[in-house]
């Protein structure tokens, strides 16, 4: 058998869905009302609920139809083994047809998960590369009690900030000034710690069409959907190829000059955002001068190696030297990175690369400037130059005493 008809007759991947929030969020709620869609009628649901089945249990238990209970623990660590082992016997069961044809899967995390290692088992598993396709990551935050669980528990801090969809759930229950008060508070700090994600009511009559379909691959046409995956749009631009642009800062919303514009002293000296999840950023780097594929994997890797617990997510669109016309489409969730894809050409008319960093405790002008060095643009960083300039030994025209 050929490649081209081995490749031929493997079929599509499915899409997977993760659908995380802390505990209480409204999860099940809103997984219920979703599988009544007719749209999802094939779907098969994956839940990990914390301490509900015992370890003396099968790991995997078919229940009720297309539900899969996955042993008990945390998806996120002591079952990541047996999130692999029911993925396998999913595809397994499907492939002998033991089980009927499903045109989606949904994993419901518990509320105590760090949904990125359920993404790294997803994006480094060789097979599931193959079969599996990842569609979304949507993120139930509680209107009510979401402010104090963003401000105590670390793990839904990042469950927000990796999200491709933000759903507010039990807005029903905003019945005082002091709650909408609180709520509109909370929708501001959503979006200064995600404003890539789309956010959504539980309470709106919202289905399958606004929470799914949110990864690269748009299901209605041939072609991926890369400017709505990056949604680039929702961020300011720094533009590294330029010595300097105005932009506006996505954490404040005012205009700066971006090469005079030092982030770390605005935003936290003149700026109450709210809380500790200042530390985390999100920024958008753009580039209209095409990368060598050496430089990009240095860049990269070095981002990876040295940075990977900080970058809770990164998404992009390279433009490669060694052919401009084919794009790189890069995915990362901390250390781990999707095998890059390479696109047969641009989704749209705009050919610039474009990088979109959702960042814990990292500096925008630190990956800037890294991604200036493997570009080939090095320059002498403002503190530095200042720092020359203030120094009464440095070089300087007309010698020491001129
Ligand atoms: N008023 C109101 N109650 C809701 C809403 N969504 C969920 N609830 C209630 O909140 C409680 C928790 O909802 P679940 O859907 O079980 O939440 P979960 O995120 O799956 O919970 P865990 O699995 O324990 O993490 C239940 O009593 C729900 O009825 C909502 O939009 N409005």
């Amino acid at each position: 058998m050929t490649d081209a008809s081995s490749r031929s007759q493997r079929p599509a991947p499915v899409p997977l869905t993760i659908l995380t929030g802390f505990l209480g969020a409204g999860k099940t709620t809103l997984l219920n009302r979703l599988l009544r869609d007719p749209g999802l009628a094939r779907s098969v649901v994956l839940i990990n609920e914390f301490g509900e089945i015992g370890l003396d249990h099968l790991f995997v238990e078919k229940i009720d139809g297309d539900m899969v209970m996955l042993a008990s623990g945390c998806v996120c660590c002591t079952i990541r083994g047996d999130l692999v082992d029911a993925l396998e016997k999913l595809l397994r069961d499907r492939d002998n047809g033991r089980m009927g044809e499903f045109d989606r899967v949904i994993i419901e995390t518990t509320g105590l998960a760090d949904p990125a290692p359920v993404l790294h088992t997803l994006m480094s598993h060789p097979y599931f590369l193959m079969r599996f396709r990842l569609d979304g990551i949507v993120t139930l935050v509680d209107a009510v009690n979401g402010a104090a669980t963003l401000q105590n528990h670390p793990e839904a801090l990042k469950q927000a900030a990796i999200a491709d969809r933000l759903v507010l759930s039990k807005t029903d229950l905003l019945d005082s000034d002091e709650r909408r008060h609180a709520f509109e508070t909370l929708t501001r700090r959503l979006h200064n710690i995600n404003p890539t994600a789309r956010l959504l009511r539980a309470e709106d009559p919202i289905g399958a069409a606004e929470l799914l379909n949110a990864g690269l691959h748009d299901p209605d046409s041939a072609r991926p959907n890369v400017r709505a995956w990056l949604n680039a749009e929702a961020l300011a631009e720094t533009a590294v190829t330029d010595t300097a642009s105005t932009d506006t800062c996505a954490v404040c919303g005012e205009d700066h000059d971006h090469a005079h514009h030092d982030h770390a002293h605005h935003d936290h000296a003149h700026h109450d955002h709210g809380n500790h999840d200042e530390a985390i950023r999100s920024f958008c780097l753009t580039s209209a001068e095409p990368l060598s594929p050496n430089a990009c994997g240095l860049f990269l890797e070095m981002l990876r190696s040295a940075h990977g617990p900080n970058l809770l997510r990164v998404k992009g669109l390279i433009a490669l030297s060694d052919d401009a016309e084919r794009p790189l489409v890069i995915h990362g969730v901390q250390h781990v990175f999707h095998p890059p894809v390479r696109l047969d050409s641009w989704p749209d008319a705009d050919r610039r690369t474009r990088m979109v960093f959702i960042v814990k405790d990292l500096d925008e002008k630190f990956v800037e400037g890294l991604y200036r060095a493997f570009a080939g643009q090095a320059a002498v960083d403002r503190p530095d130059a200042t720092a020359l300039s203030a120094n009464p030994l440095a070089p300087r025209a007309g010698g020491l005493l001129g």
